[in-house]
């Protein structure tokens, strides 16, 4: 997968080239581009940014600059169209369904903005030319999508095969698909079997996969009430009870 990033703060993408997304960028699964939005300006100020029409506080991102990075960009694939993510607060919201459709995709470029936003009109015209989703990951607003940019990166690049250590990890990801889908993850233990007078719950030494099986699930029921309500009514108990008899 390549990732390209247009932004005024290349440095604050630096994460990209550690940890996980690191690592998969030196095994060459991750073509990584950041890219600073400036490079595209030509007045001596470098100037990204002007007044808004129709008033109001803050600036908005100049239409130019962008035009220019993004057809750079697009322009220097080998002729596949990417997939442009503008994170934004007025966007779809960004899912675990969304990072797996995203994870698969060859090319994606991401145009994280700062002050008030991007013209209108960059949207409007790189929508018209490709695969262009405004996505949200959060009810707040940042001073930028960079940010956002990140914690993309992060869910969409732990998919890829061989990015996460253990390939099953995701299926029980929170919000993967599955009889346990959109259930919050349940607690987590490991040793030493006593800490400051807290044992683990007995039934997870007890060996017994199913009742095990059946404990996680009930956690994540549980969990999922107190925090995440509305998660509920999409899940299906029956499917459960099912999964349990196939164990
Ligand atoms: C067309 O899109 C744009 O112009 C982007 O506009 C803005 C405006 C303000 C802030 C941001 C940065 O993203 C977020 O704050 C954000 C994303 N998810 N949750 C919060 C972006």
């Amino acid at each position: 997968m390549r990732l390209d990033v247009v932004t005024i703060f290349p440095e604050y993408l630096a994460p990209l080239n550690v940890s996980l997304v690191g690592k998969a960028a030196a095994r060459g699964q991750l073509d990584v581009r950041i890219h600073d939005l400036r490079s595209w300006t030509h007045d001596r100020h470098n100037t990204v940014d002007d007044t808004p029409y129709g008033g109001g506080p803050g600036m908005v991102m100049k239409p130019e600059p962008w035009g220019e990075a993004l057809d750079e960009i697009i322009a220097s694939g080998d002729g596949d169209a990417p997939v442009i993510v503008v994170p934004t607060p007025s966007g779809r919201p960004f899912t675990q369904e969304l990072a797996v459709e995203l994870s698969a995709k060859p090319w994606l470029v991401f145009t994280p903005a700062r002050y008030e936003g991007i013209d209108r009109r960059v949207i409007e015209e790189y929508a018209d030319r490709c695969d262009l989703r405004e996505v949200s990951v959060g009810d707040y607003v940042l001073a930028g999508g960079e940010a956002p940019v990140l914690v993309m990166v992060e869910a969409i690049a732990r998919l890829l095969p061989g990015v996460l250590g253990n390939a099953a990890s995701h299926q029980d990801d929170s919000f993967a698909p599955g009889p346990m889908a959109n259930l919050l993850e349940g607690p987590v233990y490991t040793k030493p079997p006593e800490w400051r007078g807290r044992g683990i719950p007995e039934v997870l030494l007890s060996g017994h996969h199913g009742k095990i099986a059946r404990w996680r699930r009930d956690e994540a029921f549980r969990r999922t009430t107190a925090n995440r309500p509305e998660l509920i009514e999409g899940a299906d108990p029956a499917a459960y009870d099912k999964k349990d008899r196939e164990i």
